[in-house]
């Protein structure tokens, strides 16, 4: 194909007779796993990422090293056949556990018993799909190749090899962005007429610390859960890794009197985490150094639309980066990558203008929903899981769903334990929200909710609200 641009036309030539590939652009979590997807239906693909291959790497480069896999991600590994490899690497994380200042601890289930969330190492799990796409025929990967413009209408990537800061353009066919929260690929869609986009930051940031594993590789804090420190205007939390390790992620303002900018020396450091989180303090011996090594991230929540536009879908946090609180962000990139799959059954795998459309179609609903959930979680985690009064609403909510299985299943539960669309999930928890404001007046204690009073006005607000 003829390119109508001047830069030199390059990277590797492809083996006479191949199919013409589709390129993705990101080799992230998402957009490998889209890759093998699209390789085991039988397509050539090349993806390209501006980053090293992270496999040839001794070590993580300590930014979100762990993640919380739940089931929607299940699902879509399970679609390439590697759930049970990674589930050997997992760490099940049965509930949340709460450190108040004083260390005392309060827990509370994620779900029913045998449900959990799970922590991966995000590394492994990335490298596992890279090795597993590597070894398909038709697919080509190519690292230290950075995205830096994207002709739309001429159908060619303008790339750079890293390494030797080479430029050349390269024609495409059909383009998938997963290349992340600062899409490249996005960046071209924003400049074209009638975008929408907007992006959020808090004016928070995240450090992500060590909480070193005990004695012989055991873990200092309870392996399967999930550690909250609110604090009510940040918080901490601790995912377990395998080898006795946490990794602690502070969530943290920005500026003012309690901020990242206040803390500026280690003995400053030091003596503020001495004070709000004692009992981690003495399990973080490297906590002054790795807070002044390791950098700040923001937090941003981007929304856009279209996603689909001149043979090119944005996937992943390129079409809907959302802040971590809930632990979905790789969730739903991951489901994005199941949707997609279905959608070329249904559609057929040449019919790729009607692929795309359903799925922005159904997708995008569903990523604002899930993006709205995830700064909900934000207060809950920071604030709400520190008040007693909370803590009994969630039990009373779990009473409820016991006896009212089919009628009342928890916001948790639909979001992170099963296939719902989100904005379905969504709409029925702000729906128990609304219940719960009217009934929990009438609730002081857990046994208030045996009372016959409480039990009528349960069943009338579930009648009310179509439960
Ligand atoms: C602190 C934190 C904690 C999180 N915890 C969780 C969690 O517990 N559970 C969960 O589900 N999600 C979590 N997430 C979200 C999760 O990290 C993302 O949703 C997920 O990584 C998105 O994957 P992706 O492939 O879309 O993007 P990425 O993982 O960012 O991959 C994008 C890839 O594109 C490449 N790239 C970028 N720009 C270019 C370019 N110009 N040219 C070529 N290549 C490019 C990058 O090098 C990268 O490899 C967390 C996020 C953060 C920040
Ligand atoms: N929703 C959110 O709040 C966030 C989501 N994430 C997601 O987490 C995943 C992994 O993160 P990680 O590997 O740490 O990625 P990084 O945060 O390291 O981001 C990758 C690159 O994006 C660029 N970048 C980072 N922050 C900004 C910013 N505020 N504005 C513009 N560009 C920026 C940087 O490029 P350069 O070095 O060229 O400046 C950086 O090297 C990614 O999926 C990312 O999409 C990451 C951070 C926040
Ligand atoms: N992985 C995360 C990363 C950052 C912040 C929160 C999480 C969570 O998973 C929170 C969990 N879903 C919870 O609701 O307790």
């Amino acid at each position: 194909m003829a390119l109508p641009i001047s830069l030199p036309a390059g990277g590797p030539a492809e083996p006479a007779g191949a199919a013409v590939p589709l390129t993705v652009a990101g080799a992230g979590l998402v957009g490998s796993l889209l890759a093998l997807y699209l390789a085991r239906r039988g397509h050539a693909v090349q993806v390209f990422d501006r980053r090293p291959d992270l496999r040839l790497r001794q070590r993580s480069e300590g930014r979100s090293i762990n993640l919380a896999l739940s089931d929607r991600g299940w699902r879509a590994l399970e679609g390439v056949g590697i759930a049970d490899d990674i589930r050997q690497v997992s760490i099940p994380m049965h509930r949340r556990v709460m450190h108040d200042r004083q260390g005392q601890l309060t827990g509370q289930p994620y779900g029913a018993p045998g449900q959990a969330i799970y922590s991966v190492n995000r590394d492994q799990l990335n490298r596992t799909l890279l090795d597993l796409l590597e070894a398909r025929p038709g697919v080509q990967l190519r690292f230290g190749q950075q995205l830096q413009r994207l002709d739309l209408a001429g159908r060619a990537l303008h790339l750079r090899d890293v390494a030797t800061g080479r430029e050349y353009a390269e024609p495409y066919t059909e383009l998938f962005g997963a290349d992340g929260a600062f899409s490249a690929v996005r960046g071209a869609l924003q400049r074209t007429d009638r975008y929408n986009y907007s992006q959020d930051y808090l004016e928070y940031g995240y450090k992500e610390l060590t909480i070193e594993a005990g004695p012989g590789g055991t873990w200092a804090l309870e392996k399967n859960a999930l550690h909250i420190w609110p604090r009510g205007q940040y918080l901490m939390i601790a995912l377990p890794n395998f080898d006795g390790s946490f990794n602690a992620t502070l969530f943290f303002p920005y500026e003012g009197p309690t901020s990242f900018a206040a803390l500026l020396d280690a003995a400053a450091v030091t003596a503020f985490f001495a004070d709000v989180f004692a009992d981690a303090v003495p399990l973080m011996p490297r906590l002054a150094e790795e807070f002044f090594t390791n950098p700040t991230g923001s937090l941003v929540t981007v929304r856009c639309y279209p996603w689909h536009m001149a043979d090119v879908l944005l996937l992943g946090d390129a079409a809907h980066a959302i802040v971590p609180f809930y632990g979905q962000g790789m969730n739903v990139g991951f489901e994005d990558c199941t949707v997609l799959d279905g959608l070329l059954d249904a559609h057929g795998d040449a019919n790729w203008p009607a692929v795309m459309a359903a799925f922005e179609q159904q997708r995008k609903p569903n990523a604002d929903a899930m993006a709205d959930l995830a700064l909900y979680n934000f207060v809950e985690m920071r604030d709400r899981v520190g008040d007693p009064r909370f803590l009994l609403q969630k039990r009373i909510e779990n009473k409820i769903a016991t006896l009212h299985p089919t009628r009342w299943v928890p916001l948790y539960t639909r979001v992170t334990f099963s296939h719902l669309p989100y904005a379905e999930a969504w709409a029925a928890g702000q729906r128990q929200d609304a219940v719960m404001a009217q009934l929990m007046p009438h609730i002081q204690t857990d046994a208030d909710f045996d009372s016959p009073a409480v039990q009528a006005r349960l069943a009338e607000e579930l009648a009310a609200a179509g439960a």
